[in-house]
């Protein structure tokens, strides 16, 4: 029985893409993406989906009188369709405390910064702004603080003189092609969980910032 995936998206979706070919490549060995969910209906990763014969389904926030209502909608559909994990691939909702609850341990998402630094939104240019010499990304577990969740694992790139938001972004994004699909097989071994608001690997707490990916 394949490991099943259900990735929640609002953009392109590089990073399911990403799943994609990690689960047809076997680098991520029996596992699926079984299903790809988003809040926005022209979302190209809906698109990326269809082309690989994954179900889809659109749940549009706009069409709910609450946060409260839209989470209940989205969670209904993602245990229509069965998840052992939910992956937040670029979903931009901030997602309710009973959500949250009802994951726990098995949600995770990936942050374009290196968190602690920067959580919400725009964080390329606020590290441009700072000054930074170094961005990345982390892939955390989602908590109900925004962003606040025990980082798994972490990868950095050098800002370089003449960077701008967008050829950060490009650089970060190629980073988590790699980090996110290795911290679901981590999960998917057994070897990755949540204890006690901690991320532990292989029955280690991890670092603070996770482990921090070296691609040499
Ligand atoms: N309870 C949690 N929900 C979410 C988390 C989390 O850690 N805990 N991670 C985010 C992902 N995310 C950054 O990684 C993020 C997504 C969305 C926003 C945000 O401000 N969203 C606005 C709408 C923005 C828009 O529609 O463009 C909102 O929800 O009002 C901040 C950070 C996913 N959810
Ligand atoms: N706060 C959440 C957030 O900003 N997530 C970011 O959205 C992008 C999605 O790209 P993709 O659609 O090409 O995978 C990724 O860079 C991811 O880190």
């Amino acid at each position: 029985m394949p490991y099943k995936l259900v990735i929640l998206l609002s953009g392109s979706g590089s990073n399911l893409q990403a799943f994609i070919d990690a689960c047809e490549s076997k680098a991520l060995p029996n596992t699926e993406v079984s299903a790809v969910i988003s809040n926005k209906t022209d979302a190209f990763g809906l698109i990326r989906a269809q082309q690989a014969g994954i179900a889809t389904a659109c749940i549009n926030h706009k069409e709910f009188a609450s946060r409260e209502d839209f989470d209940c909608a989205l969670k209904n559909k993602i245990d229509e369709f069965g998840a052992d994990l939910v992956i937040l691939a670029g979903f931009m909702r901030i997602l309710t405390p009973g959500f949250v609850r009802h994951y726990l341990g098995r949600l995770i998402n990936i942050h374009p910064s290196l968190l602690p630094k920067y959580p919400g939104l725009h964080t390329h240019q606020r590290a441009l702004d700072a000054g930074d010499t170094e961005a990345g990304a982390t892939v955390h577990f989602v908590t109900e603080e925004l962003d606040g969740g025990p980082p798994i694992i972490q990868a950095k790139i050098p800002i370089f003189d003449g960077d701008d938001a967008a050829t950060l972004a490009e650089r970060v994004l190629s980073k988590e092609h790699t980090i996110y699909p290795l911290a679901a097989k981590w999960f998917a071994e057994g070897r990755l969980s949540l204890q006690n608001s901690k991320a532990v690997l292989d029955d280690k707490n991890l670092p603070e910032s996770g482990v921090l990916f070296q691609q040499n």
